[in-house]
């Protein structure tokens, strides 16, 4: 039987997170997450759905014409087909990255693909989900991020990425949870623990607000 893949949505936008952030891109957004961040953006993602094959989702991203491919959710993982999706992808000559929760294995993404691992912070809810063994497989151009709720968020993430000597391992990225920290006061809380820490912010977030599809 072919790959079949359940997705929210696709649609192209500029990357607005991570290492890539500003680059023309296409998300592929897959239906579905066993997690419940309280700050969840795209829950509209949890359910519904629709059935594509993958030489259907190949043909879609292809009708954009960029080179730039994000393949999100939802948790992307939880779905098998994500596999063969990331390596066709990474076949057809895209630059390709996923966003993922950090609660399920990332060792099987094909090697060729750029992964954003995001650790869930105790204010998010789902820390009990964390697999920390994934940071240990992540290159020194794969990314830890940490979404940031809270002052007590900062402590304990500051602590994590110190126990861990992340930064040593991997690139670290720090963002605010959007309208629950001010993105000022998290970057004056790393300069003054001269964290070596990357702050970002959802960029799509200030040029479009908290719209689906964007
Ligand atoms: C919607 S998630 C999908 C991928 C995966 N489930 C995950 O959590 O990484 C994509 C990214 O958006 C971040 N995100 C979701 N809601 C957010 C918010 N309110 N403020 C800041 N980042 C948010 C997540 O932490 C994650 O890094
Ligand atoms: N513009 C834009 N950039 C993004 N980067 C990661 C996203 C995600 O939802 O995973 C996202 C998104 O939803 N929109
Ligand atoms: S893991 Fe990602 S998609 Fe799932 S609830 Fe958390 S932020 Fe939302
Ligand atoms: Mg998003």
């Amino acid at each position: 039987m072919s790959v079949r893949l359940k997705l929210t949505e696709i649609f192209l936008s500029i990357q607005g997170e991570a290492d890539a952030v500003g680059w023309p891109t296409v998300f592929v957004r897959l239906t579905g997450c066993p997690l419940r961040c309280q700050y969840c953006d795209t829950a509209y993602a949890f359910h519904g759905g629709e059935w594509f094959t993958l030489e259907q989702v190949l043909e879609r991203v292809a009708s954009y014409g960029a080179r730039h491919v994000c393949v999100t959710g939802g948790e992307p993982l939880a779905q098998k087909a994500c596999i063969p999706l990331l390596t066709a992808l990474c076949d057809a000559g895209y630059r390709v990255s996923i966003e993922t929760s950090g609660a399920i294995d990332v060792s099987p993404v094909d090697p060729r693909v750029t992964r954003v691992v995001d650790m869930k912070t105790p204010d998010s809810g789902e820390e009990a989900r964390n697999r920390t063994d994934n940071l240990a497989l992540l290159r020194a151009d794969e990314q830890v991020k940490f979404v940031i709720c809270s002052r007590g968020d900062f402590e304990w993430a500051r602590d994590f990425v110190r126990r861990e000597a992340l930064p040593d391992r991997c690139t670290v990225l720090f963002s605010p949870s959007y309208q629950q920290v001010e993105g000022r006061d998290l970057a004056q809380w790393i300069i003054d623990e001269r964290l070596p820490v990357r702050f970002q912010v959802q960029l799509h977030k200030y040029l479009w607000g908290d719209t689906p599809g964007r």
